[in-house]
């Protein structure tokens, strides 16, 4: 199974509301909401208040990646927000054991992001306790970004990791995600599909979900 995950980082934010309904009808699996501090990336986007008031347009799953430093300062508020998973980065993570700890307390998934150039060894002691892994296929901060086509062995390094341990867990892609590229992420062994350009910048969103199922 295939999930779509449009990141509203490429939707009108003068209009978010409407935007996360039009894409909920569309067809999207899951809402992906890029929270950026200015600090760990150099963007600034949203916080836990929006996506509270986010909440109450869609039921699908908000999928909230934390592109932030010191990410245990947030999760609590973004729980209460209504967030179902939370992913934060390796990089920025002092006790990356315990966030993960923080974020299933709340009853939620919990996800771990790797930059491009970080290993997938960085997320290996924390395999049987994680929900998703998140691959970013650039360098995280903004949409509209290239694909890095070496970050394609990193997904079929995690999906032999899994195999080999019996473990199960979603493997997550995020940026420059295009029909052509979700093609190759699929077959590395990526289950979860972030797109933003590739659905907002669609006249026909729903049209350009299915064609990144493949
Ligand atoms: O996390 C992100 C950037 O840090 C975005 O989710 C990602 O870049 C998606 O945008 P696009 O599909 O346009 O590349």
């Amino acid at each position: 199974m295939i999930y779509i995950a449009p990141s509203i980082l490429s939707a009108d934010f003068a209009a978010l509301g409407e935007e996360v309904k039009r894409v909920d009808k569309a067809g999207a699996d899951y809402i992906h909401i890029d929270v950026m501090d200015g600090t760990f990336v150099p963007n600034i986007t949203l916080g836990s208040p929006v996506v509270e008031k986010l909440r109450p347009h869609s039921e699908k799953v908000f999928d909230v990646h934390l592109m932030v430093e010191h990410p245990e300062t947030q999760i609590d508020a973004f729980a209460k927000a209504g967030a179902d998973i939370i992913t934060f980065h390796a990089e920025a993570a002092k006790h990356a054991h315990r966030i993960v700890q923080q974020i299933h307390a709340h009853g939620l998934k919990a996800g771990l992001a790797l930059n491009p150039g970080t290993s997938v060894s960085e997320a290996d002691a924390l395999l049987d306790e994680l929900d998703m892994v998140l691959i970013m296929t650039v360098n995280p901060g903004f949409g509209g970004q290239k694909f890095i086509p070496s970050t394609v062995r990193k997904i079929q390094q995690l999906r032999d990791m899994m195999n080999e341990r019996k473990l199960d867990f979603d493997i997550e892609v995020d940026g420059g995600i295009n029909p052509s590229t979700a093609k190759e992420v699929i077959a590395a062994g990526a289950n979860v599909l972030v797109a933003g350009s590739a659905v907002f910048g669609s006249d026909n969103l729903a049209a350009a979900i299915t064609s990144l199922r493949g």
